[in-house]
């Protein structure tokens, strides 16, 4: 067994009549970070608290490395946590918080400046963590996490609070971090953002997992094969795709829908019969949009849509 892996299997734990986790089952693999995703109340955070022994499962089990966490040796070095930015002592400066945490376990401070400079708080390292804004507290317990460099990562919301230029960095330090062969587990709402930054997605609904899937096929599969023309010649174009075997129909002035062709047939296609065009555009669907027709079913407080008030 690797120890960069996360293993959840079966997890299942209720809070009173609350059903939490319904046998929650998944792997989180070096070398790539993987979006934890689902609606609210869907069981992300206490998988992850139970990964962590920090709330007990009913059944199932929760593995780091293949061992529970609560017998591992050294945890700060198999794994790296970031559950709530706020748990923190407002008036120690991060880097006495990050050096109390270091001293006791045996680490030195050598390593908390490391962390700190990695993580882009060097200037503010000496200033009182109360009075850090939501981003640079999220960016000191991405450091405490990362202090014991451990080979998984688990990170609850770190994009939270985050503003533009944070974001950026985010995504690129969670690459980065992955690209060292890290396992990488990071939950988020921010669909765009893990678009750029995660390679896996496992999509949970009501305590269990809806889809485990690598972010290239969700979105190959939710973009279907409809590819757009733009042509100032729409019924030659139309009618030269359908006797090659396409399905089209206008959808503009100057616009054709066509499914059944892959967009390079397609270009090859109104070539050979001289129609002009001046796009041919393949429709890639977003990550939001294929996660939002996996959960569908499976969001458990949903506003109803607007109605109109007539007086
Ligand atoms: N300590 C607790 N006491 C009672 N119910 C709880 C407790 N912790 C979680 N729950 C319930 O368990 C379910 C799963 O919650 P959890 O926080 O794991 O979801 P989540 O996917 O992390 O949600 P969010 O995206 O809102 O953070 C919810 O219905 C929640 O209300």
């Amino acid at each position: 067994m690797s120890n960069t892996t996360i293993e959840v299997a079966g997890l299942r734990k209720r809070f009173g009549q609350t059903v939490a986790l319904d046998g929650m089952t998944f792997t989180v693999n070096p070398g790539k970070v993987t979006a934890f995703v689902g609606p609210n109340g869907a069981g992300k955070s206490t998988t992850m608290r139970v990964i962590l022994g920090l709330d007990a499962a009913e059944a199932g089990h929760a593995l780091i490395g293949g061992r529970p966490y609560r017998s591992l040796r050294h945890p700060l070095t198999r794994v790296g946590a970031l559950l709530d930015a706020g748990a923190l002592q407002p008036s120690r400066t991060a880097r006495n918080h990050l050096l109390w945490l270091a001293h006791s376990h045996g680490l030195g401070a050598g390593r908390v400046d490391e962390v700190i400079a990695e993580v882009g708080l060097a200037k503010a390292s000496r200033r009182k963590a109360g009075g850090y804004s939501l981003g640079m507290r999220q960016r000191l317990g991405i450091a405490a996490a990362l202090l014991g460099d451990p080979p998984v990562l688990m990170l609850d919301e770190p994009f939270n609070g985050m503003d533009p230029e944070g974001i950026v960095w985010m995504r690129g330090f969670l690459r980065a971090l992955a690209a060292q062969g890290r396992a990488v587990l990071v939950s988020s709402h921010l669909m765009s953002e893990l678009q750029e930054s995660a390679g896996h997605l496992v999509v949970v609904g009501r305590g269990k997992v809806i889809a485990d899937t690598s972010v290239a096929d969700l979105i190959a599969s939710a973009s279907g094969d409809r590819v757009t023309v733009r042509t100032s010649a729409r019924w030659d174009a139309m009618t030269t795709l359908t006797n090659a075997g396409a399905t089209a129909s206008a959808t503009g002035d100057d616009t054709v829908t066509v499914s059944g062709l892959p967009a390079e047939r397609i270009v090859a296609v109104l070539g050979q019969g001289n129609v002009p065009f001046s796009e041919v555009s393949a429709h890639q669907a977003t990550l939001e949009e294929a996660y939002m027709n996996l959960t569908r079913d499976a969001v458990e407080y949903r506003a109803e849509p607007a109605t109109e008030i007539v007086r």
